[in-house]
């Protein structure tokens, strides 16, 4: 592969040159990145292409890649590294307790707070200490198409800001309940960095005090989120939209609780991400009417 040997600090403004071959993928090493350059561009020199990586799947935040499922072997963590010139490599076997915090293995380099994009939104956090699902993105677009200017939402479970910041980017106005500090310091942190503090007024503690008055919709981005539907509702009305995450079929439980609460509804099931095997994350929009 043709390429030209620039520093990597000045990658980002190279991506608009003429001379640069966009269709093939950038190789860094160290200091430097080898951009691929179009036919009949002058070239420093020549690399051998290299081989796609095919390891298992990872997410990229920042300059740290987080692997989940089964642990990399060596020669597919040296693959990895290969590829994308991470500075930190994490792989969480699990999530662990009701605060869902990752329980990581360093497989390379230094754990840090790191500053990404995700759908034009900034998000800083630990991948080691809190954690963060780019499998929920479609569920953040989906919700963001949802939501009228103006809209009374409470986020019982907002993390790091996940589905909260996509929410206020449309124009509601969020109660974002936290119980874990480390992730309600990233919360207020993304809220700053995003401009959106007139939107967010976020508490630290436990959704099931710091909920007050009545909600037009409320987002339970839990898996535990049945088991708090109860406290939910006490905070809802005719017309309320209930977000209500979980992990295989808990549309009975739902509807279970659901039951005896007063109202009539409308439910309907939206998958999320694949779980496990054939688990899938999904959610269930319930209407109250
Ligand atoms: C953001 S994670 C859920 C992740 C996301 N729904 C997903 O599937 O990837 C859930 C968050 O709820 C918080 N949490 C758990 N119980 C809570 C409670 N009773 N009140 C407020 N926050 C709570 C946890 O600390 C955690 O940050």
């Amino acid at each position: 592969m043709r390429i030209r040997k620039i520093s990597k600090r000045s990658l980002a403004n190279s991506a608009s040159e003429p001379w640069v071959d966009s269709t093939r993928r950038v190789y860094c090493e160290g200091a430097y990145a080898f951009v691929p350059v179009k036919e009949g561009w002058p070239a420093d020199g020549e690399i051998p292409n290299r081989r796609p990586y095919d390891g298992p799947g990872y997410q990229r935040m920042g300059d740290t890649l987080l692997l989940h499922g089964a642990a990399p072997t060596e020669e597919q963590l040296a693959a990895l590294i290969a590829w994308e010139d991470p500075s930190c490599v994490l792989h969480a076997a699990a999530h662990e307790g009701v605060m869902r915090k990752p329980k990581t293995a360093v497989l390379y380099g230094e754990p840090h707070e790191v500053t990404f994009r995700e759908a034009g939104i900034i998000y800083t956090l630990d991948p080691s200490q809190v954690m963060f699902s780019q499998g929920n993105r479609g569920e953040k677009l989906r919700l963001r198409s949802l939501i009228k200017p103006g809209e009374r939402i409470a986020d019982m479970f907002a993390g790091i800001g996940y589905f909260t910041l996509s929410a206020a980017l449309s124009g509601g106005n969020i109660h974002a309940a936290e119980i874990n500090p480390v992730s309600f310091a990233y919360l207020l942190k993304n809220i700053q960095a995003n401009g959106l503090e007139e939107k967010i007024t976020p508490e630290l503690g436990d959704c099931r005090e710091k909920l007050t008055g009545v909600y037009d919709r409320i987002l339970m981005g839990h898996f535990d989120a049945p088991e708090f539907l109860k406290h939910a509702l006490e905070h809802a009305e005719t017309g309320t939209v209930l977000h209500i995450h979980g992990v295989g079929d808990r549309k009975n439980a739902i509807e279970g609780s659901l039951e005896g609460a007063g109202y009539r509804y409308i439910i309907s099931e939206h998958k999320v991400k694949k779980y496990a095997g054939r688990l899938w994350h999904s959610v269930w929009d319930v209407k109250l009417l």
